[in-house]
């Protein structure tokens, strides 16, 4: 019973066909690959301390609601964020939807 529930909840990492058809547009967004992991990274520049926390706290309530958070790195204007999926060691579309809301919430 535990371990059918499991299988259900368990996250499917990208496959290949749709690494090829993913990777390009995130890369022409400015996101680039982890080296030696399966996550992606970009950086983002703002104002000031008080445009990076607004940012900050979108996509807080986001990964929130997703269940899938970002690892992030701030100080004052400045935002490092690292997505991958722990559940699945690698790049899911959770990852893949979040760096979508990520950038839409960085113009704001
Ligand atoms: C128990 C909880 O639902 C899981 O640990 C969620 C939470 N947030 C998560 N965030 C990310 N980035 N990857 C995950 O696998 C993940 N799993």
């Amino acid at each position: 019973m535990f371990a059918l529930l499991f299988q259900a909840s368990k996250i499917q990492g990208l496959s290949e066909e749709e690494r090829d058809h993913l990777l390009p547009l995130l890369r022409n967004a400015q996101w680039v690959e982890v080296v030696g992991r399966d996550a992606i990274y970009k950086e983002f520049i703002f104002k000031d301390f008080n445009q990076a926390f607004g940012f900050m706290s979108r996509v807080a309530l986001q990964a929130e609601k997703m269940d899938h958070h970002p690892e992030w790195f701030n100080v004052y204007n400045k935002v490092q964020i690292t997505l991958s999926t722990h559940d699945c060691g690698g790049l899911s579309q959770r990852d893949i939807t979040l760096a979508t809301f990520v950038d839409q919430a960085s113009v704001l």
